[in-house]
């Protein structure tokens, strides 16, 4: 004969002339109960093995009553503390006797109830006696409650305790019964027969194959239980990186605040990265952002309308009381491609009117005359030439972006700036004095890292001023920023270092577990 394993354990552990519990089988077995109890009855369906089921009750103590084992009934304790009082011979104060008890609160009443029911003594008039014939360690309640605490779990109903003593212990509440069933099972004759025939554990398969199914094996074969608990290789699904799903969520916010999305190319001329900004040929602020020169021929698709502005503002300023730089300007140095040190030279395309234009060909490029309110962003690579370190990277993503508008005010750069952060649970950002050839008032933004607590640059910002505005041919006020998306990310997932956040130093378990907002 053959037997699933279990089955076959339990008829093992199982005796003909005892009756064995499903517990001592579980515990000789090491199978859990349950399945000691599953495998029984279809032992039981066999006709190998008697199942019997009894319903067994159990007492045991309440935490009162396990108080009490330690403590003394409160009777009891009154009842020593009165003799000790002399109320054996006399009757003394009650106050006197209960002071000398310790008994407090609930307990008193516990004391004087159960005092008189047991004919301690009597309570009258604020004067307690004590009989002298009563010996408190003969209370029968107090053994009961030690007994069954000395059965531990819980003593059965055999136990060996008066069953008056009992009810009342239940209706002074220091006692629980606790009613269960308790199976035991036997070996019937047809499962002796069959243990001294011999029975083999039968072959456990853990899956179904297509073979099975078209043969019919399937029929015959054990399945193997599942385990649960069993340790199994983890699996983790793909993901999107981090700094992608930062920038996707940056995206939809500023689209959620009413922008709309600018591109353009990483490299570019240097006019509209540099010149449009105002930023002097000849100034070391051009180098400002330690751009990567290409060596590659310079552009020629510039709108000449806007370079003469340009050229223009920057030699003589623009406005009657403007000043301009006086220092040399070249076209030559204007075409001069770059990767782009910021995404500010998209907003410049943008603001110009000329982000669509197609140059060459015949006719002139078409200009766009923006009119304001306008709101524009980019999240966008930048490409600078700093030295790398935990919060530099060659290459990062800026978060640009400007509002055009009549009568903008340094509040409504902050506000700005605030409603952007707060979709990311950042509340604390804080605003520097700045300066940038190209906005005034110019201000840095910092944010507390979550796990450092230090303050970290996470922007730049301002107002365009007119040298900026007016060759592009924008009246009103513009407001604008680049906010960094790294550290963004720093911020949100707690990343020390930028280089956890992408490169070849990334930790993988890191970048599975990053959430994007805190
Ligand atoms: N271009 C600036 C950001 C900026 C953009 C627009 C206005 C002011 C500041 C930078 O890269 O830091």
């Amino acid at each position: 004969m053959q037997l699933p394993q279990r089955q076959l354990a339990v008829l093992e552990a199982a005796s003909a002339t005892d009756e064995r519990s499903i517990d001592a089988i579980s515990e000789e077995t090491g199978l859990k109960p349950e399945t000691v109890t599953g495998a029984a009855f279809e032992l039981e369906d066999d006709g190998l093995l008697d199942v019997v089921e009894r319903t067994d009750e159990r007492i045991s103590l309440t935490d009162e009553g396990a108080d009490y084992v330690d403590a003394g009934l409160p009777e009891v304790r009154l009842y020593r503390a009165a003799v000790g009082a002399g109320a054996a011979d006399d009757p003394v104060s009650m106050g006197q006797a209960i002071g000398e008890s310790g008994l407090e609160g609930g307990e008193v009443d516990i004391a004087l109830a159960n005092y008189a029911r047991k004919g301690y003594g009597t309570v009258e008039n604020g004067q307690i006696s004590a009989d002298p014939d009563t010996d408190p360690d003969a209370d029968r309640e107090a053994a009961a409650l030690a007994t069954l605490a000395e059965s531990g779990d819980g003593a059965g109903l055999d136990v060996d305790v008066d069953p008056e003593v009992l009810d009342r212990l239940e209706e002074r509440n220091l006692i629980d019964r606790i009613e269960h069933t308790v199976r035991t099972v036997t070996l019937t004759d047809e499962g002796v027969t069959a243990m001294m025939e011999g029975i083999e554990a039968a072959e456990t398969v853990d899956r179904l194959t297509p073979e099975m199914l078209s043969s019919g094996e399937w029929r015959d074969v054990e399945f193997a239980e599942y385990n649960v608990e069993a340790d199994a290789p983890e699996i983790h699904g793909g993901r999107k990186h981090v700094l992608r799903r930062t920038a996707e969520r940056v995206k939809e916010t500023l689209v959620g605040m009413g922008f709309q999305e600018m591109e353009g190319p990483h490299a570019d001329a240097e006019f509209w990265i540099n010149d449009c900004l105002f930023m002097p040929q000849d100034h070391p602020a051009r180098t400002h952002w330690d751009q990567f020169a290409l060596d590659v021929p310079p552009i020629q698709e510039l709108p000449e309308e806007l370079v003469a502005d340009v050229k223009s503002a920057h030699l003589e300023g623009v406005d009657d009381d403007g000043d301009g730089y006086h220092s040399p300007w070249t076209e030559e140095v204007a075409r001069e491609v770059d990767l782009r040190g910021h995404t500010t030279s998209l907003s410049m395309r943008y603001l110009s009117g000329y982000a669509d234009a197609t140059f060459g060909g015949d006719g002139e490029p078409q200009r766009v005359d923006f009119e304001p309110p306008q709101r524009y962003f980019s999240v966008e690579k930048v490409y600078r030439n700093d030295t790398l370190d935990a919060t530099h990277l060659l290459e990062f993503f800026q978060i640009e972006g400007w509002v055009m508008a009549e009568d903008l005010s340094v509040r409504d750069l902050m506000g700005t700036f605030e409603e952007f952060y707060r979709q990311f649970g950042i509340t604390d950002i804080q605003f520097k004095p700045h300066y940038n050839p190209y906005t005034e008032p110019s201000f840095e933004l910092f944010g507390r890292h979550p796990v450092t607590d230090e303050l970290i640059e996470i922007g730049n910002s301002g107002m365009f001023r007119r040298e900026v505005l007016e060759p592009l041919g924008v009246e009103c006020d513009v407001m604008a920023w680049g906010l960094a998306l790294e550290r963004l990310a720093m911020l949100t997932t707690g990343a020390e270092d930028i280089r956890d956040l992408h490169g070849t130093l990334t930790d993988v378990e890191f970048l599975r577990n990053a959430e994007v907002s805190y």
